[in-house]
C-alpha cells in the first residue's frame, strides 16, 4: 500500500487561492447570478425551481453558481481523487468507501470518522460545499482534504481536473433506478422548496433529458467516453455490479487509488471490513444517518437520512409501468448503441 499521508500539507485545495473573503465570495455569486440570467430558463420538476442550461446540461441555480465557481476557483492537484457520478447513482456509498479506504490506517472500525460524520461531510461536492472554502478545514478531523466529489459532466469540469495528473472515478445505474431514487430523495427537500412534479410528469421529463445535471445518459456517456480516452485516469463502475458483489470492486478501486491492499490485510480480511462498515446497512443505521438532522453547509436541503432510502437494485418496478420502463430501456439502448458501455463490466 502506498504511504502518501492523508493530511499531506501539499494536498487539499490551495488555501491562497479558495480561501476567498466572504464578501469576495458574494462578489463572484452576484456576478454568475447576472450571468445565469442570459441563460435559457425551462420548467423544472418543481413549480418553484427552474432548469437552467448551461453547457449542453440542466441546472438549478444554486448548484450551477456552484459550478461556475468551482471552473473559476478550484484547483486540483496530482493527489486529489474525485468520486464522480450523476446524482443518485451510488455517490453517497463510493465517498464511505474511498474514506475508508485510504484513511484505513488511522483509524480503526471503532473509530473511524464515518461512525460520526456523513460520507458528504467527509468527502466535500466542489460545486457546493466547495464554494465555501474555509470550511475544508475540518475535513478528516484535521488537516487538508485530498477526496472530493461532484455531480457535474465530464465536459464541464474545471479545467485542473481534466488535466492535472489525478484520478476520478465514476459510477453509474440502471436509468430506471436513478430516475426513482432522484424522485424520491426531491420529495424529501425541505417543504420551502414547494411541490415535485408528479412521477409521470417527471418521468416524462427525465427521458427527454430535463434533469438536474441531465440529461443522465449524455452525463455518463461523457464520462464513458473520456474513460475510454484514458483508463488509467478514470475508474468506471456500475451501481448493480457493486451491489451483487462488493468485495472485488473495492479492491479494485483500492488498487486504482494507489491504496491497494497487501497480503497481510489480505489475510486479516481488511477489504472485507471496509465493505462491511460502508454497507448501505451499517450506514443507514448510525445515528448520524439518521432522523431529521442535516449537514451545515449552504446545501443542507435535505436531513441525512434522505441519502439512505432502500439502497436495492430494481426497485423501479414497485412505481414504473412496464410501458415506462420499456421507454427508458429504448432510449439508452438508441443512446448507448456501439459504444461499448451495455457491454462493459459484464
Ligand atoms: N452504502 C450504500 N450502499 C448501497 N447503496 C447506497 C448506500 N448509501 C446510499 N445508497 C443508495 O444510493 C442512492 C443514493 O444515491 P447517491 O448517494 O448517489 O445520492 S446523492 O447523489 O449523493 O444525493 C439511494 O438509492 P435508493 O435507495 O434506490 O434511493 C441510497 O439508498
Amino acid at each position: 500500500m502506498e504511504s502518501e499521508p492523508l493530511t499531506d500539507t501539499t494536498g487539499g485545495p490551495n488555501q491562497d487561492e479558495t480561501k476567498t473573503e466572504s464578501s469576495e465570495f458574494e462578489k463572484n455569486q452576484e456576478r454568475y447570478k447576472a450571468l445565469i440570467s442570459t441563460f435559457t430558463h425551462e420548467k423544472g420538476w418543481r413549480q418553484k425551481e427552474a432548469y437552467i442550461e448551461y453547457g449542453g446540461s440542466w441546472w438549478t441555480q444554486f448548484v450551477l453558481e456552484g459550478c461556475l465557481h468551482a471552473q473559476e476557483f478550484f484547483k486540483a492537484r496530482p493527489n486529489h481523487f474525485f468520486v464522480c457520478s450523476y446524482p443518485k447513482t451510488g455517490t453517497t456509498w463510493l465517498k464511505a468507501l474511498t474514506f475508508a479506504i485510504v484513511n484505513r490506517s488511522r483509524f480503526d472500525h471503532s473509530s473511524s470518522p464515518l461512525l460520526r460524520r456523513t460520507p458528504h461531510e467527509l468527502v466535500p461536492y466542489i460545486e457546493f460545499d466547495v464554494s465555501s472554502f474555509p470550511q475544508v478545514d475540518v475535513l478528516n478531523d484535521k488537516g487538508n482534504n485530498n477526496l472530493f466529489s461532484t455531480h457535474i459532466p465530464h465536459e464541464l469540469l474545471p479545467v485542473s481536473v481534466v488535466t492535472s495528473r489525478c484520478k476520478l472515478v465514476y459510477i453509474w445505474r440502471d436509468p430506471k433506478d436513478t430516475f426513482i431514487s432522484l424522485w424520491t430523495f426531491l420529495n424529501k427537500a425541505r417543504a420551502e422548496l414547494g411541490p415535485v412534479n408528479n412521477l409521470e410528469e417527471s418521468f416524462d421529463m427525465f427521458c427527454r433529458g430535463l434533469s438536474w445535471y441531465g440529461p443522465y445518459l449524455h452525463h455518463v456517456l461523457g464520462y464513458w467516453k473520456a474513460y475510454q480516452e484514458n483508463p488509467d485516469k478514470i475508474l468506471f463502475l456500475k451501481y448493480e455490479f457493486m451491489s451483487a458483489d462488493s468485495l472485488p470492486y473495492v479492491k479494485k478501486l483500492a488498487e486504482f487509488m494507489g491504496f491497494g491492499f497487501t497480503e497481510e490485510e489480505e489475510e486479516k480480511g481488511v477489504a472485507e471490513k471496509v465493505v462491511k462498515l460502508c454497507s448501505f446497512e451499517m450506514l443507514k443505521n448510525l445515528e448520524v444517518n439518521k432522523g431529521e438532522k442535516e449537514r451545515e453547509n449552504r446545501a443542507a436541503l435535505y436531513s441525512n437520512s434522505a441519502f439512505f432510502r432502500k439502497g436495492k437494485v430494481g426497485d423501479w418496478s414497485n412505481y414504473l409501468t412496464p410501458e415506462m420502463a420499456a421507454r427508458i430501456d429504448g432510449i439508452m439502448d438508441q443512446k448507448f448503441k456501439d459504444t461499448g458501455l451495455l457491454e462493459h463490466g459484464q
